[in-house]
């Protein structure tokens, strides 16, 4: 499992661009070695800026996106096309603007969806998912993938992965249902921390003076328990890219000089 590295952009904006440049590279690296690439996608303001800038970045059509497996982290279980749902607000910012091919967007259910008002069945199902797309090579039931995106919550939380929650103990499943979250909408589907290390690439992105304390916590060695983001890791690489104000509270020998 790799070490968290730090990279500090001046702005949220910055940080956003940058993310978007450096996840071209990464995707047309991938692509050029094994003929596609996979891409875990998440919700929140700072994924979803990503995303946004992914659509006009300069060498963003050097991707191919019918190549590209792309995965949710988490969603928020609620009816298709609902504003609030992870899914909508990445169509709206990226998908639905390339040319991804259908059966290569694996979303989580909705609400509204085959599994009904279950989000445990919705979990199960989406493990299956997993499971039917991970390789020999995988060496188990998660796809390695190339990158996964993760926000970072006010508390620490990350996917839908909350503290002191019971997502946060599970060792077995790869994805499981989340009740009684603390942050609306209350019922969500999340890949848990095991699956999520199964990732070669992990990149946590976050911005803003409330989290702050949570980013330094989980650099400074808090335990998954309490600040779930501590245990997200990628098998080859754990980015932390930050904001300066996300990263007002590390501790100055985890941060290099400003990008
Ligand atoms: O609810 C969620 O929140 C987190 C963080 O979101 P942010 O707006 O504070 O950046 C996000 O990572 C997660 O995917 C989402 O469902």
């Amino acid at each position: 499992m790799s070490k968290p590295q730090v990279i500090v952009h001046a702005t949220g904006e910055l940080l956003a661009a940058a993310v978007a440049a450096r996840l071209v590279t990464r995707l047309v690296d991938a692509q050029a070695a094994r003929g596609s690439a996979s891409l875990v996608l998440t919700g929140g303001r700072t994924g979803i800026a990503v995303l946004e800038q992914l659509r006009t970045a300069p060498a963003m059509g050097a991707v191919d996106w019918s190549r590209v497996d792309l995965y949710w982290g988490d969603e928020r279980f609620l009816p298709t096309g609902h504003p609030d749902r992870n899914e909508t607000q990445a169509r709206e910012a990226l998908l639905d603007h390339v040319a991804v091919d259908p059966g290569r967007v694996r979303v989580m259910a909705a609400s509204d969806g085959e599994f009904g008002d279950d989000p445990e069945a919705a979990a199960a199902d989406y493990a299956r998912v997993l499971a039917d797309a991970a390789r020999p090579e995988d060496h188990g039931s998660v796809p390695s993938f190339d990158v996964c995106l993760l926000g970072v919550g006010e508390e620490g939380h990350t996917a839908s992965v909350f503290p002191a929650s019971p997502a946060v103990y599970e060792t077995e499943r790869s994805v499981v249902a989340v009740r009684n979250c603390p942050k609306p909408p209350p019922t969500r589907v999340s890949l848990t921390l095991p699956a999520i290390r199964r990732s070669a690439e992990v990149w946590l992105m976050t911005t803003g003076e409330s989290k702050a304390a949570a980013v330094a916590m989980a650099l400074g060695g808090a335990g998954e328990v309490q600040i779930p983001a501590a245990g997200a890791r990628g098998q080859r690489r754990t980015l932390w890219l930050l904001d300066r104000a996300a990263a007002a509270k590390v501790p100055k020998t985890l941060v290099p000089p400003l990008a």
